[in-house]
């Protein structure tokens, strides 16, 4: 079996195959992000090796200045110690600038590494198919994106630099004391047992805590996130103090998961410093006997000392490397996983231009179905010819929407094809599509900025003439002139606010100046109120006159206005007619209206 994609994002119960394949993808995502940097990396290790050398350097030099620096100038020779002086002073100063220069690199490093991955993020989510987007939330999305980079972000900044500073700092500093005196070198080496139990019992408790803290991190988000998008419903059913009350104990198991990492780093913490202590007691304690014994230098007794003490400074770093290298794996995972995602619509290999849509729609034998398990369309055909004026009727569920996601190529049929001009939309020039095949839905989606930027998405190079045509042409106009600043004003600040279907207006007069062949109005008037809505209806006769429309409305009176009815019922047209031919006939759409004719009086 093997996992692709996101599906493995909720599990945790993978075969040793699998979880193989998920580290294998994270590895190859993380190559693939460092190759580009390979230079800057060399680079970097050179620098921080030379770097960590050179600040090792200093005891073993004081070393040097106290036994032979010293003693040469009881006799008035100078030599010895200004040498020593002078190497430590240009040891010092080359330490600190290449650290410097190593903390810029491994900061461009990082930074190189997190943008092209943010990048890489954004493009995917956006290439990929609504089919994804329907099933894969926002709210994962977000953590993506914020969460999971920072993770990624935390163990490219601290925990890689700490580990490799750590690293190479015990390492030096292990060379030094035994080359200086291997005594005092297995001292430290006793020392590293103790350590190593410290350590393993930190990491072990650390691990399962810092998983539990993310958790409970992740839950807190989700419910701020959960609550405020559904503000208006939480205001409505006045759960307010329902939810204060679950904020308010997950606030408080992240609270108790935090004290008990305290509580850890309040036994690791000492720990380190007990044996560091304990390590530098017995160095000077075995050293001062062999001082007085004359087999060892005062000098090196002090450079074992500072070396000793030394040691133990990288611990709490590296220890915690393993933590940001287990949350930003699990990030990694995830990312990747994202990225392997395929568009369930894909773009066409051999992509056929078509320049001048007429717009005849055409089904082809199709079926479709979101899942496997449950057909919503069955097989129909189905002829749209151009320039005419189509209501979809029919009750909530019957398939309405999938057919106009069928038709804007939100999702390919799972049988059949769906034409445009004869042109298997799978086929079909992307940009040729978009050009050609618009659907507006009731959500009407404002994106911030100003009103005119958002009429002009339809047509990005449109003239402020233009756009205020169309405006004028769906009866948006006036309203637009009687916001704070025109059509200058900026649509999510304050004042600038517009209502539900002042937004419709505007997806419309985006709609107009896009000039689409086919144009898909999905329960787009919904809003309206019955003048705007009139007056829309007005200003649709001619926007749809030299197109052909497929609008979807629950309101028959938008009916009026279509060349022909098309009545579905669980995924079929079971009535297909002019709307005089229907109204008077004895099927379903006539009782619709009768019903509907009804509930106006
Ligand atoms: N993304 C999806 N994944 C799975 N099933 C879906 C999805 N979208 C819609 N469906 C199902 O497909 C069927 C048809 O839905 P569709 O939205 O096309 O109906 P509709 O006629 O437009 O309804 P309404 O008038 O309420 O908008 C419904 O049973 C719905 O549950």
């Amino acid at each position: 079996m093997s996992v692709t994609g996101v599906e493995g994002e909720e599990r945790t119960d993978f075969s040793k195959e699998e979880s193989r394949q998920i580290r294998q993808r994270s590895l190859k995502l993380l190559g693939s992000l460092l190759r580009p940097l390979r230079p800057h990396v060399v680079l970097a290790v050179i620098v921080i090796v030379f770097s960590t050398a050179f600040q090792v350097a200093g005891p073993a030099l004081i070393a040097i200045g106290i036994d032979q620096g010293l003693p040469a100038l009881m006799k008035q020779d100078w030599g010895p110690l200004g040498l020593v002086g002078g190497a430590y002073l240009v040891t010092g100063v080359l330490g600190a600038v290449l650290i410097a220069w190593y903390t810029v690199l491994s900061a461009r490093i990082s930074q190189a590494v997190l943008i092209d991955l943010r990048t890489r993020v954004f493009l995917q989510t956006q290439r990929l198919s609504l089919e994804f987007h329907e099933s894969y939330t926002s709210g994962r999305i977000i953590s993506r994106q914020t969460s999971d980079l920072d993770a990624i972000r935390e163990l490219l900044d601290e925990g890689i630099n700490g580990l490799i500073r750590g690293v190479l700092y015990m390492g030096f500093i292990g060379i030094a004391l035994f080359t200086l005196d291997w005594t005092s070198g297995l001292v430290l080496v006793v020392a590293l047992v103790p350590l190593f139990v410290l350590t393993r019992w930190f990491q072990t408790r650390s691990q399962r805590l810092f998983r539990e803290s993310r958790v409970a991190s992740a839950k807190l988000i989700v419910k701020f996130v959960e609550t405020m998008t559904g503000i208006r419903a939480v205001k409505a059913f006045r759960v307010e103090k329902r939810n204060g009350k679950e904020f308010g104990d997950l606030t408080e198991d992240y609270r108790d998961v935090n004290a008990r990492v305290i509580q850890l780093f309040g036994i690791f913490d000492p720990g380190l410093v007990l044996i560091g202590n304990v390590a530098v007691g017995v160095v000077l304690f075995v050293g001062g006997f062999r001082v007085i014994d004359g087999q060892m230098a005062i000098g090196v007794l002090l450079a074992a000392l500072l070396y000793t003490r030394r040691f133990f400074d990288p611990m709490e770093e590296m220890a915690m490397f393993y933590n940001s290298y287990q949350s930003a794996t699990a990030a990694l995972e995830k990312i990747s996983g994202v990225l392997e995602e395929k568009p369930s619509v894909p773009d066409p290999v051999k992509p056929v231009d078509l320049w001048e849509a007429q717009g005849t729609v055409r089904f082809q034998g199709v079926r479709f179905a979101y899942r496997s398990d449950r057909e919503i369309l069955p097989q129909f055909d189905l002829e749209l010819p151009a320039g005419q004026t189509i209501a979809l009727v029919g009750s909530t569920g019957a398939g309405k929407t999938t057919l106009a996601k069928l038709i804007s190529r939100f999702y390919d049929p799972t049988d059949g094809a769906v034409t445009l001009d004869g042109v298997d939309l799978r086929d079909l020039h992307p940009k040729d599509l978009r050009r050609a095949i618009v659907m507006v839905t009731q959500e009407a989606y404002l994106f911030s900025g100003s009103v005119a930027d958002n009429i002009a998405i339809g047509k990005p190079d449109a003239s402020f003439d233009e756009i205020v045509a169309a405006a004028k042409a769906v009866g948006a106009h006036e309203f637009i002139d009687g916001l704070p600043n025109g059509y200058d004003t900026d649509v999510n600040k304050r004042g600038g606010r517009v209502s539900a279907g002042q937004r419709q207006l505007i997806s419309f007069a985006r709609a107009f100046l896009a000039d689409p062949a086919v144009l898909i109005l999905d329960e787009a008037t919904s809003s309206l109120d019955i003048p705007s809505e009139r007056l829309v209806q007005e200003a649709l006769q001619t926007l749809l006159a030299d197109r052909t429309a497929v609008i979807i409305a629950h309101r028959l009176s938008t009916v009026a206005i279509a060349d022909r009815v098309l009545v579905m019922e669980y995924g079929r047209i079971v009535e297909d007619g002019t709307p005089d031919d229907l109204i008077s006939g004895t099927g379903r759409f006539a009782q619709l209206h009768a019903a509907w004719r009804d509930s106006l009086v």
